[in-house]
């Protein structure tokens, strides 16, 4: 792999405005035959997103995917979202009871909508062969399979029969994956992103590494149809996760799915904890994300998110912030 970059290093180069208000800018993306407001899902993590923001979320018209960490809670919330009216977008492992668990779902006639496979090594046989089970017993439910980190990967498990795949490989906040392991896409997330989309023949969801919400524009460009979000989800109002005080201001807990604050022990840790300061509430976030990206879709000289794809860019090593913040 050649001339690898983040998301800091690149800019998107402006083409000519089409549209007399930002307003005009149409941000929906469509996967698994949803149409959805934004191109962004937060992070199915257990800090991240519980069953209230889930309902909230998908009432709303915003995708989302529930965690897999209170396993027994997955049959009674496919079934509360059906009494609602509203898609199932539930996470699953590899272990040997979660196949017990997808016969569970056939067998009760409970397919949900969305079903993510969530595990750290995605380019596995473990996975192929839990996409096989999922498409043999619930061939309804779209499948999305990750996390991977390359080509291969994203070809293996779309020909196995994943409807989508994740990429994302130690680039998230709360990770510790590339210093840990040595592996993984952490700090070449974006180009990453690059590499797999061109093999790609199925929707990418770009997975970790995004902190700004001009990265979302990013990722669209260099090929994600939709883009996992952790630590900017992370301490809102309506979050999962401990509220700490700290000299008079407030934070929340913000831990990773293979931190020992997930796992209960202090085996195979990946992830670690923070403190994210307090950030009012979700609603506000999510329509400033969409303002924002109706804003990049009018630099981009377009209407849609389509425009976004096509804009050129430039590499400027590590020198975009310069020292600037949002806030
Ligand atoms: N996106 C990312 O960069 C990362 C995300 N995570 C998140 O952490 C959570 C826990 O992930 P994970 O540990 O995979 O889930 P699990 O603990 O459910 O492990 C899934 C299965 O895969 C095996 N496994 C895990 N890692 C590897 C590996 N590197 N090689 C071979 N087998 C492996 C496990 O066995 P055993 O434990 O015995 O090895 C287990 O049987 C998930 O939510 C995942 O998304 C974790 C790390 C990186
Ligand atoms: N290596 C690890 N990655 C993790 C862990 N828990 C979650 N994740 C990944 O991070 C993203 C969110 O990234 P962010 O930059 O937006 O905060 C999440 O979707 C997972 O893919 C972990 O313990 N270790």
């Amino acid at each position: 792999m050649e001339n690898v970059f983040d998301y800091e290093d690149i800019q998107l180069i402006p083409a000519k405005c089409v549209v007399n208000s930002r307003s005009e800018c149409d941000t929906t993306v469509n996967l698994g035959g949803r149409t959805f407001k934004l191109p962004v899902v937060p992070a199915n993590m257990q800090t991240i997103i519980d069953e209230k923001i889930a309902i909230n979320l998908a009432e709303n018209g915003y995708f989302y995917i529930m965690h897999r960490f209170a396993p027994e809670k997955r049959i009674p919330f496919i079934k509360d979202m059906a009494s609602r009216g509203l898609f199932a977008s539930i996470s699953v492992g590899v272990k040997d009871e979660e196949y017990q668990f997808v016969q569970q779902l056939s067998d009760g006639q409970l397919a949900p909508e969305y079903i993510t496979i969530d595990i750290a090594h995605g380019h596995s046989d473990s996975v192929i062969k839990m996409i096989q089970h999922i498409k043999k017993h619930l061939p309804e439910s779209f499948v999305i399979a990750g996390n991977v980190g390359t080509p291969e990967a994203v070809r293996e498990l779309e020909h196995a029969g994943a409807d989508a795949t994740k990429v994302g490989i130690g680039p998230g906040k709360v990770c510790i994956t590339k210093i840990k392991t040595g592996f993984g896409t952490g700090g070449w997330q974006l180009a990453a992103l690059r590499w797999c989309a061109k093999a790609a023949s199925k929707p990418i969801i770009a997975d970790g590494g995004i902190r700004t919400h001009g990265d979302i524009a990013k990722s669209v460009r260099f090929g994600a149809t939709m883009v996992m979000i952790g630590s900017l989800f992370a301490g809102h109002e309506e979050s999962p996760g401990e509220t700490v005080e700290k000299d008079g201001k407030r934070y929340k807990e913000y831990f990773g799915s293979a931190s020992e604050f997930q796992k209960g022990e202090k085996k195979n840790v990946e992830g670690k904890k923070m403190f994210v300061e307090h950030k009012g509430s979700l609603k506000e976030t999510l329509i400033e994300m969409e303002q924002d990206l109706q804003s990049s879709i009018s630099y981009a000289g377009g209407e849609t998110l389509e425009a976004i794809r096509n804009v050129d860019y430039v590499v400027v090593k590590n020198s975009i912030f310069n020292g600037d913040k949002v806030y």
